[in-house]
């Protein structure tokens, strides 16, 4: 297969006292040509030593990684054609914006024998990530977004074969790093570029990624495209990295919550990622280590809804109403709702200590083992 496969591969550091950490213990991973693949994880889980072990940065204790079928043991990370785009993009303070996009062009593209192609690729680089125009300006004049937008023009103006991203967003503030997400998304995919994208962030992974690589402490717990990991988390420990709030034992569950589970799973709703969770969990092999994972979206104010709860925060949040309620049974669990029921004067946000009747959507609530 072609793109970039990571074999069984472990990374040590030894520490000054001479202890050997293991940072990265055996990971195993493909990017196919073209994708974008996020690894996603929290603080010192090993995703930037992953990342800088891929590009040569860091040497393997054990393991391979190759392109397109050729191991890379002993090729210098210059030699690999791989991008690299850094936290803080690390222009150069002294050449203007065209300067920096076209840095790299210089070293490994037409590079100055071919004056006009060298500068049509800097346009086009500068237009495909929203900075059309900006070639004479000061990098020092540019805002952390604009800077940003820079570096990773630069880092794909000599089109590398994997652009390898470490957390290329986290200094940004959020509302732009949503929005920049996107647009990375966007020019990576126009360009068809494969990429691998480096983030604590789960918002980020999924608005960034054809799939998501969930790490924790050195190992993968789970690749999946965005959808599956959501609704089908692998394990209990997934499933709070990226946002479940609640998890109740299936056997212990309120009635109407197994029920609507159940009964989901009986008319093909699935919502549930394990085969065998039945109604009432009973008659299932291994059903007693079941465990429903509730979210945002996982329960509805409805007033005839069987479930109860008491409010504990309520909130606007762009167009949308979150309603954090202590659920009986069930535990803490975030409502969301469009926001245009309460346009009307008439209806006043829920109040700490009311109490609310929810219901259950069934196909967005996660089944994991406990
Ligand atoms: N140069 C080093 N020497 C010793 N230990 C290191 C070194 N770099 C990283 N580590 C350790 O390896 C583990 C993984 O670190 P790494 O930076 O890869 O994690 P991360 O998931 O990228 O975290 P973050 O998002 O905080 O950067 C951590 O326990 C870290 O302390």
């Amino acid at each position: 297969m072609g793109g970039l496969a990571v074999r069984d591969v472990v990374v040590h550091y030894r520490d000054d006292d001479g202890t050997v950490a293991t940072a990265v213990d055996g990971v195993s991973l493909d990017i196919a040509p073209g994708e974008v693949l996020a690894l996603l994880g929290p603080s010192g889980s090993g995703k930037s030593t992953l990342l800088r072990a891929i590009a040569g940065l860091e040497p393997l204790s054990a393991g391979q990684v190759r392109w397109d079928g050729a191991d890379l043991a002993g090729v210098p990370t210059h030699r690999r054609g791989f991008g690299l785009v850094f936290q803080d993009g690390q222009l150069f303070p002294h050449r203007d914006v065209a300067g920096n996009v076209g840095f790299g062009l210089a070293m490994t593209g037409p590079g100055r024998r071919d004056r006009a192609a060298h500068r049509a690729r800097v346009t086009e680089l500068l237009e495909l990530m929203g900075l059309g125009g900006f070639e004479r300006r000061d990098v020092a004049s540019l805002s952390g977004g604009e800077r940003q937008r820079v570096a990773l023009a630069r880092s794909l103006a000599p089109r590398p074969r994997l652009l390898l991203l470490d957390e290329p967003l986290s200094a940004l503030d959020r509302a732009l790093r949503e929005r920049l997400a996107g647009d990375v998304r966007a020019a990576l995919v126009a360009t068809g570029t494969t990429a691998l994208f480096v983030t604590h962030d789960h918002d980020e992974a999924f608005a960034v990624a054809d799939r998501i690589a969930v790490m924790d402490l050195g190992r993968l717990l789970q690749v999946a495209e965005p959808a599956e990991l959501w609704h089908r988390p692998a394990s209990r420990r997934v499933a709070e990295f990226l946002g479940y709030e609640a998890f109740v034992p299936l056997a212990r569950a309120p009635e109407a919550l197994a029920r609507a589970v159940g009964v989901a799973r009986a008319a093909g709703v699935d919502g549930a990622g394990i085969d065998g969770a039945g109604a009432d969990g009973a008659g299932v092999d291994g059903a007693e280590d079941l465990v429903l994972a509730l979210g945002p979206g996982s329960l509805v104010t409805a007033p005839d809804g069987a479930l109860e709860g008491e409010v504990t925060s309520a909130g606007f949040r762009r167009g949308l109403v979150e309603t954090v309620a202590a659920v009986d049974g069930v535990g803490q669990v975030t409502v969301v709702e469009p926001s245009g029921g309460y346009a009307a004067a008439s209806q006043a946000l829920p109040v700490p200590g009311a109490r609310v009747r929810l219901a259950v959507d069934a196909a967005a609530i996660a089944v994991v083992r406990g």
